[in-house]
Parts: structure tokens; sequence; C-alpha cells
């Protein structure tokens, strides 16, 4: 079997860029997946994470691959969160710098993009193949086509088939493959509001709007067309306001009048979407090893993440920039010890933004409301702006930098616990103006060298 023939499972983001990646270090690269060629059988997508923010990580892997400047009139910048209170107020909370944002884009069109890319450098696509199994000694694929049942012996596979792969399942029925999946008691449905009749936004399109209601929330990101997609997440029963409990025009015109009434009055379509589109689960998957024989899991395949970071996909990209960059180092003669050496430094980092995704959920739909929480990020801002290498807000390391998720991580717990002490003080609403900064910096170093 040739190693240089690589077959990709899954044509979403992650496989597709990945493609693109592998067709660069002159690889034969053949993609399948389950779905329709959307070029040739359109099919109705409406309901399912219509756009999503692209951040640092991301874009990183695109300027790599020459696609940053394709991709980026296709993107909307939101330079920070738009906070709606119940009574209609509005406040903005900037994720960063002045000139931080992150970006809007359209799943669909940039899925696109990036197949057309990696087929454009000669990767092949085939459609409506789906991967029943993988028969691991002999790096045999079975596929169920329209035709009928289709098998591919495959040198190296590279599994980016989503949250629910087929790879990963045939990996669990292995011997000391450890998997782990958690749902959420939070389900989510996607919105519209759509442009206004003179055919602009309705809302700021410069902003991710959130409407933080303790223990359910809504959002809504901007797209090309000056609509917004909304999603609305809620715990699916057993709370007063939960997916459950709306059965009828009349509890959801109820809900929505009374949590989200500025929203209300801008989704017209808002009845017939709801009980159109599906109420979707959210799920984290931590599974090891990735890596059985010749194949490899990447993307939401190996770590499908709950979206509260907006780092499923910017995450994914980053799998593939780091994979690239062992197979720089490594060559394509020894795939085992690319692959081995790809999930040992990977899966820390993977581990942490997937913790840091769940810890969101919180931020966004409660911490958000709390004048607290403002002047923490008030503060923060002001030490970041001092300090610029010592005190980096975790939004920043996670969303601005390619400082990896791990060390992220173990950073922002320790700023965290300094920041606790900090607003601990009854007085610091008045007093925050008067704190002293380089102590503070000192409490971190020496936290640090512990
Ligand atoms: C509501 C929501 C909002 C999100 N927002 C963001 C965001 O703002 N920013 C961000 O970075 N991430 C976000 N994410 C996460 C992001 O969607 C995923 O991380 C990303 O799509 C992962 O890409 P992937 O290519 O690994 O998987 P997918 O995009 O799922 O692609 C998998 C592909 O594999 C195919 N496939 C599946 N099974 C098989 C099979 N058996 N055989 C062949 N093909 C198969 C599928 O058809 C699909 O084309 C969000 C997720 C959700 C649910
Ligand atoms: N981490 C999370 O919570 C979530 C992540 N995602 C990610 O978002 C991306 C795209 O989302 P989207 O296109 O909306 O995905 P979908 O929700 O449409 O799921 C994609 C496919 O996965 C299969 N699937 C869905 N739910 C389940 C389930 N509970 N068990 C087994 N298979 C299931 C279905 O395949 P079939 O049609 O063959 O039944 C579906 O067509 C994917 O990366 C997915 O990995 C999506 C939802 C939640
Ligand atoms: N794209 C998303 C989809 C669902 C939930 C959140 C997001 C975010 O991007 C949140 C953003 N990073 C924030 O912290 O405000």
């Amino acid at each position: 079997m040739k190693k240089n023939e690589i077959t990709i499972l899954g044509a979403g983001l992650i496989g597709s860029l990945m493609a693109i990646y592998l067709k660069r270090q002159g690889l034969d690269v053949t993609v399948y997946d389950k779905r329709p060629d959307k070029r040739k059988t359109p099919y109705f997508e409406g309901g399912r994470s219509i756009n999503m923010a692209l951040s640092h990580r991301g874009w990183k892997s695109l300027e790599q691959v020459g696609l940053k400047d394709k991709v980026l009139p296709l993107a909307i910048p939101m330079f920070g969160r738009k906070i709606h209170d119940e009574h209609g107020g509005t406040s903005f909370i900037p994720y960063g710098k002045k000139e931080q944002a992150i970006y809007s884009i359209s799943r669909g069109k940039f899925n696109q993009l990036l197949a057309e890319e990696a087929e454009n450098l000669g990767a092949k696509f085939n459609f409506e193949h789906k991967c029943e199994e993988v028969n691991f000694p002999s790096q045999e694929i079975t596929f169920s086509t329209p035709e009928g049942p289709f098998k591919l012996q495959a040198p190296v596979i590279v599994g980016a088939d989503g949250a629910y792969s087929a790879l990963r399942l045939s990996m669990q029925k292995q011997v000391r493959f450890n998997y782990k999946q958690e749902y959420l008691t939070h389900g989510y449905k996607e919105l519209t509001i759509p442009a206004t009749a003179a055919g602009e936004f309705a809302m700021d399109p410069n902003a991710l709007h959130i409407w933080p209601r303790g223990k359910f929330m809504l959002i809504a990101l901007p797209n090309p067309d000056k609509s917004f997609t909304c999603t609305l997440f809620l715990p699916f029963e057993g709370t007063k306001v939960c997916f459950e409990k709306i059965t009828d025009e009349r509890d959801l015109k109820s809900v929505f009048s009374n949590y989200f009434d500025d929203a209300y009055q801008l989704m017209p379509d808002l009845v017939d979407e709801f009980f159109r589109n599906p109420t979707s689960a959210l799920v984290n998957v931590d599974c090891y090893p990735w890596v059985q024989g010749e194949s490899l899991l990447i993307g939401d395949a190996s770590h499908a993440m709950v979206p509260f970071y907006g780092q499923g996909m910017n995450c994914g990209f980053e799998d593939c920039y780091i994979l690239n960059g062992l197979i720089d180092k490594l060559g394509t003669n020894s795939w085992d010890l690319v692959f081995e050496k790809f999930q040992k430094t990977r899966k820390r980092d993977t581990d942490a933004i997937c913790q840091l995704a769940m810890e969101n959920f919180i931020e966004m739909r409660d911490s958000v409301a709390d004048p607290k929480f403002l002047l923490r990020k008030k503060i923060e801002a002001k030490l970041h702006e001092l300090y610029p290498n010592d005190w980096i807000p975790l939004y920043t390391m996670v969303t601005f930098s390619d400082i990896s998720y791990s060390e992220a991580y173990a950073q922002g717990k320790l700023q965290e616990a300094i920041m606790d002490r900090v607003m601990a003080d009854p007085l610091i609403t008045e007093n925050w103006n008067k704190l002293d900064y380089e102590e503070i910096i000192f409490q971190m170093e020496t936290a640090k060298a512990v």
C-alpha cells in the first residue's frame, strides 16, 4: 500500500482544510463524505449552526495555506459582546483591544470555498459515501453509497467525520480505547432576525449579541445578507423555561415577550421557524488514543466540544496546522510516528479548550449580566495595557493568540484566583481606579513561581 495515498473521511470544515494542507505536501488525497454534493443536490440546511465565529487560530491556518485574503471578504468582524437586558437596555463589552474582533462567517459558503480550493489543488471528492466501518489490521473501509456497499483498502486514513464519527466508533471496538461523552442538559434551536424593510441590519452588525437570562440565553451573529442567525439555548426539560414547556404559539410568544422582547419585535418568522427547526443536543466527547494503526482522528471526531467559546472549528483548524508542522519535520514515510507525536502533544490542549468551552457557557448566560463582571473585565484590560506580557486576559489568550490552550487554561486559573481576591474588597467599585496594579502583577509572578 502506498503511504502517499491519504484517505480523508468527512468533507466538513476540518476535512477540507486538511485536504488542502496534504495536497500542498504533494500527497494523493481522496475525501469521502456521506452528504450529497451541495453543488449538485442543494438541500435544506436551515436550523443547523449556520454561522460561526472565526478567530486567530483559524486565521493563522488560513493564512498559512494562502486563503486569508479570500476568506476575509466573507467575514463580519464582531468587536465585542452586546448585552441585552430584560428591559431592552444594551451595553457593550469589548472582546479585547479596540481593533481585536472575532469574525462571523457562514458555515456553508466557507465549507464550499475550502472544498473547492482542495479540489483545485487536485484532491478528489466523493460524496454520498457514508463510512460504515473501518477494519484496522487491514485498513479496509466499508462505505454505503446509493449504488450499494463499496469497500476500499486505504493505507492512511484521517478521520474528520465530525462529532458522531464513524471512524471513532470503529476505534471504540478496539481494546484499551477510552471514550466518554457528556450531553448537556441544554439544547439549542436556530432562529432568524431578518434584515429590515429598508434592507439594513436590524441591530449593530459588529457585535455578538447576547440576551443572558441566568439559566438560559439567546445569542445572535450577523450574516452578509444583513440578517442575524440567533441561537436559543434552553434546558430540554425540568425548569420554568425549557423546550419541553414550549408546545404551542402561546407558550412561545409568552417566553419571547417576557424574556427577549426587543429581539422578539424583530422576529416576524419566529413561530414558523421555532416549530420547523430542529432542537439539537450539545455534547462533549473525550476519547483517547486518536490513533489506531495508520488511522488518525482530528477535529470534532476526536474532541467535539460545546460551542460556547466559539473554538470548535478554530481548534480543528489548529489541529491541521500542527499536523502539517509535524509532517514538515518528520516527513511522510513514518505516519505512525507523525500520528503518535500529534496525539501526544495535542491532547492536553484539546482537553483544556473543551473544559473552557463548558465554563464559558456560565459566563455568557449569567456572569455578563453582573456589573461586577464588567468591572473585573475593566481591571484586567487595564492590567494588560500596563503589563502586556505579564497579564493577558484569558479570553485574549484563547481567542487572539496561539498560546497553547493548556497554557492559557493554567495561566487563566492563576489570574482568576488573584482577581477573586481583588474583587472580594467590598469597596472595589469605588476603589478600582486606585488599585496597586504593580502589586497585583507581583502576586501573579509569585503564584506562578510556586
Ligand atoms: C451551534 C454551534 C455553533 C458553533 N459555533 C462555532 C463557532 O462560532 N466557532 C467555532 O470555531 N466552532 C463552532 N462550532 C463548532 C464547529 O461547528 C465544529 O467544531 C466544526 O464544524 C468541526 O468540523 P469537522 O470538520 O470536524 O466536523 P463537521 O463540520 O461535522 O464535518 C464532518 C463531515 O463529515 C461528514 N461525515 C460524518 N459522518 C460521516 C461518515 N460516517 N462517513 C462519511 N462522512 C461523514 C459530515 O457529513 C460532515 O461533512 C459550533 C458548533 C455548534 C453545534
Ligand atoms: N459538540 C456539540 O455539541 C455539537 C457539535 N456539532 C458539530 O457541528 C458541526 C456541524 O453541525 P451540523 O451539521 O449541525 O450537525 P448535525 O446535527 O446535522 O449532525 C451531523 C450528522 O450527525 C449525525 N447525528 C446527529 N446527531 C446524532 C446523534 N445524537 N448520534 C449519532 N449521530 C448523530 C446525523 O447523521 P445521520 O443523518 O446519518 O443520522 C447528522 O446528519 C459538526 O462538527 C458537529 O460535529 C453539532 C451539534 C452539536
Ligand atoms: N459562536 C458561538 C456559538 C455559540 C455560543 C457562543 C459562541 C461564541 O462565539 C461566543 C463568544 N466567543 C463569546 O464568548 O462571546
